[in-house]
């Protein structure tokens, strides 16, 4: 009988464990924070400590405005991978590179002289972001963090052009925000289900010579690169778009609320934290009347440091119009429960503390909870709370609290707040419309820098850089054109003028180039590159 005590003891402690219960044993001695009745072991051995677990993993004792100034993290640790995953992700995108142009001449019968006929590359695949409406956490972001879009098909003789790269669509969660890593400005707002975003475009293909014929060079023997597709990293953050929020300390009933009230069939289970990912529910009381509700994991006295889940979920009620507060009627003392949760949420975010709300005092068929509703609902009008009381359970009561709910919504809701400029479909391509812009930029807006020996000169200018990168060097009159180009743009100049010297390194984007002051049949200054291979700045982005 023991063994099965202590083998049921060891199971459970694994348990918690994974789902992040702080139960621990401290100086011989259980420590729980919460004892699901809205009491907790502090309180009743009357100390004041504030226990949390240092860097070694060992749980010490604090009082509480030390533990504040020490800005310790602690909020992650306990949190199961699941639940720290499912609202944010980071991912790569990549959209397709160019084809290459080819350089080739019609050869045929009875055309002698055929002309150049090498086609252009094809263009990079593009790489979009568009919203699922059947998805509603960001997990599937855990198992594939890389995008990349197809390259075009290179260019071909008889003028034919190369094949357009494979589009790639990152699909997203309803109400996912997008930031670009390292950067606070979000870049987009994805919150309808089938709004698509073009992110960014594919590389241009480079040009065949049958593009460069010119009534001065009816032959020309050059191609360009296909350019380079833009990459990025970027921070999905997912908010939950709802109507109406239930909150509540762990165990309440939130989720039998939501299985209730609308067709969710969220895990319900006798025990805390059965909720890990916050649940969506769609609350239809006619034809054109509905609203979407969200269940959201427990919440605990401390959350705000870190206990049971912590309070990062919280974020997800952002964007509702009300809450409504389910406090377990049965409980001891579900005033105190009541506060507990309340404070969370005042320490989460003033704004969510205004948000209005009703409370829903559950589990009515339960004696306790009967007996304790007087003195509960006496306390709570006194400060001018609306307050129902209900038994989830038997679905006595669920219709009021979720017509107080609507009738709330109905009160406060503005439709779309703050996300009118994303609603038209033209504005989800912004971002695409600003890397286009900085990818055109012109050839001439460079700037000169000088490294410390002197004798390196670096040309910055991302027109400039991108015409190096397309520049195939293979081809016998790129070169050509090459020192053309730079003349006609003023580097030479500029460079001549700073004090660049024979046998000088220029680099320019990803080419290392050699300066001469005269070339040897032209007499013009002159830039050849360092090996006939091209040499890759390795440092440079
Ligand atoms: N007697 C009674 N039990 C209820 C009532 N509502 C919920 N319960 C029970 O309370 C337990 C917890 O219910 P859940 O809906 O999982 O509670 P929750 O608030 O979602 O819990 P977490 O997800 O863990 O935060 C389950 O065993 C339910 O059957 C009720 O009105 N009366
Ligand atoms: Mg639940």
């Amino acid at each position: 009988m023991l063994d099965t005590d202590d083998d049921d003891n060891e199971q459970q402690e694994e348990e918690n464990e994974s789902l992040g219960f702080q139960d621990e044993t401290f100086d011989g001695k259980i420590v729980d924070f919460y004892n699901g009745d809205g009491s907790s072991d502090f309180e009743e051995e009357g100390e004041e400590e504030v226990y949390y677990y240092d860097s070694d993993g060992k749980l010490v004792n604090l009082p509480d405005d030390e533990f504040d100034d020490l800005g310790l993290e602690v909020k992650e640790k306990g949190v199961p991978a699941v639940m720290r995953c499912f609202d944010r992700a980071k991912i790569y995108v990549k959209a397709g590179d160019g084809g290459n142009g080819v350089v080739a001449f019609r050869r045929e019968k009875y055309v002698p002289l055929g002309g150049p006929s090498g086609g252009d590359g094809g263009r990079g695949g593009n790489v979009y972001l568009e919203v699922d409406g059947a998805m509603n956490s960001l997990l599937p972001f855990r198992n594939c963090v890389h995008y990349r879009a197809g390259r075009g098909a290179h260019g071909q003789g008889r003028m034919m052009c190369g094949r357009k790269g494979e589009d790639v669509v990152v699909k997203v969660a309803p109400g996912t925000v997008v930031r670009e890593a390292g950067n606070d400005e979000v870049l987009l707002e994805l919150l309808y289900p089938g709004q698509r975003a073009l992110l960014l475009p594919g590389g241009r293909g480079g040009r065949g010579n049958a593009s460069f014929k010119s009534g001065n060079n009816k032959v020309p023997k050059i191609a360009e690169n296909g350019e380079e597709g833009p990459e990025m990293w970027l921070e999905l953050e997912l908010k939950l778009v709802a109507d109406v929020g239930i909150v509540g300390a762990p165990n309440a009933g939130k989720s039998t609320l939501l299985s209730v009230i609308s067709a969710a069939q969220p895990e319900i289970a006798n025990y805390r934290f059965t909720t890990l990912l916050p649940n969506l529910g769609v609350v239809s009381f006619d034809y054109d009347s509905t609203m979407v509700v969200a269940d959201l994991p427990g919440l605990l006295e401390g959350a705000h440091r870190g206990f049971g889940l912590g309070h990062e979920f919280l974020r997800h009620t952002e964007r509702c119009s009300a809450l409504v507060h389910v406090v377990d009627g049965s409980g001891q003392q579900p005033e105190f429960e009541f506060d507990a949760v309340r404070l969370e949420l005042e320490m989460f975010s003033p704004e969510l503390a205004e948000k209005p709300f009703i409370v829903a005092y559950n589990k009515m068929d339960l004696p306790e909870a009967y007996e304790n509703w007087p003195s509960f609902k006496e306390k709570l009008e006194g400060l001018g709370i609306e307050t129902c009381c209900m038994s989830a359970v038997k679905r006595e009561g669920t219709h009021e609290v979720i017509s107080a709910a609507y009738k709330l919504l109905q009160e406060t809701k503005e439709p779309n707040e703050g996300f009118e400029g994303f609603e038209d479909p033209k504005d989800l391509n912004h971002v695409a419309d600003m890397v286009q812009k900085q990818r055109s930029s012109s050839i001439s807006e460079f700037e000169i820098t000088r490294d410390g020996s002197c004798s390196t000169w670096y040309v910055n200018g991302a027109g400039l850089q991108r015409f190096v990168q397309m520049t195939n060097w293979r081809y016998i009159d790129s070169d050509k054109r090459f020192q053309h180009v730079l003349e006609a743009c003023g580097v030479n100049r500029s460079l001549m003028k700073l004090g660049v010297k024979e046998g000088d390194t220029v680099i320019i984007g990803e080419m290392e180039m050699v300066w001469h002051d005269s070339a040897e049949n032209s007499g013009t200054p002159n830039m050849k590159k360092r090996s006939t291979e091209s040499i890759k700045w390795p440092h440079l982005k």
